[in-house]
């Protein structure tokens, strides 16, 4: 059993403080959702997660089972189990998606599996996610369409295991088969309980589908509001207005 711990995090972009005073709890095997209107900083918390070097954490702490990671690189992230499915995946043309599965594995799992091994296991999860293979050997994410770009990220998620994933989206842009194959495999490494989530998502339609323990809501870059599946019916049938407290000013 792992916790991811987020205490009290400000974060800055351009200068402009866009988080202020964020704390969450997550442990393995928990799905917390986290909802809110545009632009209230739901990315932002993400990046910051990650360590993207734009998003500066100005206050705060992130730990993982009590180490204090705030200041790792993204890779250093990675090897402590963290994983970022973005919003919108990048394009990295002339790199193939095989190849860079492969690179990662080891790298961050800190394994020695053999190339063969890795190939094995990528092709078994691309069938169990409905990824077709020709797209193992394309560009990461050129010219992918929006629903199969969340499906690599769902691929990787399930090829890294990691300890705590977060999923910006991974609803957005995404069929009705699609959205249940993303749904399983979410479900499926908290079943296990070896993976803690926070997703960030608008609607209560992929939620129903995992059934969230928890569900936040950030406004203005505060959360507003936590509380059970209740909480993102209530936003679905009345809007924010109905949930959001504290988080105006
Ligand atoms: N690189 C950046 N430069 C300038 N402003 C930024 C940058 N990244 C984020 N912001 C600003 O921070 C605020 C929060 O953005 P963020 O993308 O985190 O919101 P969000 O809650 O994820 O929104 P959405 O639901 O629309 O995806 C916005 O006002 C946005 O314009």
């Amino acid at each position: 059993m792992s916790t991811l711990k987020i205490e009290d995090l400000h974060v800055e972009v351009e200068g402009k403080e866009i988080l202020k005073g964020i704390s969450l709890e997550i442990k393995s095997g928990e799905i917390h959702a986290l909802m809110g209107p545009n632009g209230s900083g739901k990315t932002t918390l993400s990046l910051a997660l990650l360590g993207h070097p734009k998003y500066k954490i100005t206050k705060g702490k992130i730990t993982v089972d009590g180490e204090d990671i705030t200041n790792l690189d993204t890779f250093e992230k990675a090897k402590k189990g963290l994983f970022l499915a973005f919003q919108n995946p990048v394009e990295v043309p002339g790199v193939r998606l095989s190849t860079l599965l492969v690179a990662e594995y080891n790298k961050v799992k800190g394994t020695s599996a053999s190339v063969p091994q890795i190939i094995q296991e990528v092709r078994s999860i691309s069938k169990e996610v409905g990824i077709q293979e020709t797209l193992l050997n394309r560009g990461v994410h050129e010219g992918f369409s929006g629903g199969e770009k969340k499906r690599v990220e769902v691929l990787q998620m399930l090829l890294l295991k990691p300890k705590f994933a977060i999923l910006d989206e991974p609803d957005s842009g995404v069929d009705v088969d699609g959205l249940s194959i993303i749904s399983k495999a979410i479900s499926q490494l908290r079943d296990q309980n070896s993976t803690g989530y926070l997703i960030i998502t608008h609607y209560r339609r992929i939620l129903d589908h995992i059934n969230a323990d928890q569900v936040h809501v950030l406004y203005r870059g505060k959360i507003a509001a936590s509380g059970t599946m209740e909480l993102a019916k209530k936003i679905d049938e009345f809007g924010y207005e109905s949930v959001i407290k504290e988080g105006k000013n």
